[in-house]
């Protein structure tokens, strides 16, 4: 048995062309695009590429993008100065810093410092705890994309059992938020976890975020289980530079039902959610109707 491939570059760019025809009326309602702001400091090359391509896709779609790349000796006073004034700015409806800071930042002051309305990144503590509350509010754009994918290709999501390995704020945590809301019975994993090849065996479905390369095995896997890759490492493998996962792609491929190829899977519905939160910020500062997008 060879698991399906999940292409979410494909559903990307569905995502992406549904997003882009609801722009025309958002400009026509406001007189101006959505804005998306986004943030970088110091110079890490994977960064830049994220940053880079997250504005380029933003232009694609017919969006403003405000990149705002600051030296890394930028102190926490600075940062936050930036951020109010990107607050204070009607054009911008979206405000996402990349992550991880440079050490000498302290990221929570600043994820708090962004007004909610703005949070395309759901990091804030009021994003956040919308989600748990059950409330409506900007969710993660990787736990979105995540469930999105899993939405269409396995429909209603109700009694599954589901594992998910991290808990970071950014992903795992709002990753079992989602699936609990879907009536997925939720084990959450980490590196204190005992016996993860044991918990991974009984799910139905397996997000997996913990930035390890390749470390789920195949034969962790239920057979027929729908696995979500988020995990991105570069690893060397005969002498040239790889994109891997957190899961064995190949043995994974012989057990599962359905898995996401790293690159070409969670990554391009990133970038979509990303533009996803933004268009919902832009419509709900503006009181306007929400388009349906998925
Ligand atoms: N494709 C995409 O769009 C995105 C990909 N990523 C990628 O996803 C991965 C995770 O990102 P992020 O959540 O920000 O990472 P963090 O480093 O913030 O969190 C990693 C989590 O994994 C857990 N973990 C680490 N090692 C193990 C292990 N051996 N067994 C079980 N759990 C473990 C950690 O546990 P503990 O809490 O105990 O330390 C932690 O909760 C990274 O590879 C990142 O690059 C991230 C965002 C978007
Ligand atoms: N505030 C904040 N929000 C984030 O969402 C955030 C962040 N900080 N810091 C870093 C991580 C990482 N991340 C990725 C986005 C897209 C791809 C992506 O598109 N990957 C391509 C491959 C790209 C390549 O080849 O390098 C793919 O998987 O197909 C990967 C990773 C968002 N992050």
């Amino acid at each position: 048995m060879t698991a399906q491939t999940i292409d979410g570059k494909a559903h990307a760019d569905g995502l992406g062309a549904r997003i882009s025809g609801a722009i025309p009326s958002f400009r026509e309602q406001t007189g101006r695009p959505p804005g998306l702001a986004v943030v970088l400091v110091g110079t890490d090359p994977a960064s830049e590429v994220y940053v880079s391509s997250k504005g380029r896709m933003a232009r694609k779609l017919g969006m403003a993008s405000f990149e705002h790349i600051l030296p890394e000796a930028t102190t926490q006073q600075q940062l936050l100065d930036l951020i109010a004034q990107l607050n204070a700015d009607d054009s911008v409806d979206g405000i996402l810093v990349q992550l991880p800071l440079p050490a000498h930042l302290d990221s929570l002051p600043v994820i708090e410092a962004i007004d909610p309305a703005k949070d395309v990144d759901g990091l804030h503590p009021s994003s956040a705890g919308r989600l748990v509350s059950g409330l409506p509010g900007l969710v993660s754009c990787t736990p979105l994309g995540c469930l999105m994918l899993l939405r269409s290709q396995l429909g209603n999501l109700s009694g599954l059992d589901a594992v998910v390995v991290g808990r970071s704020i950014l992903v795992g945590k709002p990753m079992a938020q989602l699936l609990l809301a879907e009536n997925c019975t939720v084990s959450m994993a980490h590196s204190r976890t005992r016996d993860l090849p044991g918990k991974i065996r009984q799910a139905d479905i397996v997000v997996a975020a913990a930035g390890q390369a390749e470390m789920i095995k195949g034969d962790w896997i239920k057979p027929g289980a729908t696995v979500i890759d988020v995990g991105t490492s570069r690893i060397v493998r005969d002498g040239r530079k790889t994109l891997v996962g957190d899961v064995e792609f190949a043995s994974a491929c012989g057990v599962a039902g359905a898995i996401t190829p790293v690159p070409g899977g969670v990554g391009p519905m990133t970038i979509m959610c990303l533009m996803h939160n933004t268009l919902l910020a832009a419509c709900r500062r503006k009181a306007l109707a929400e388009p349906r997008l998925w």
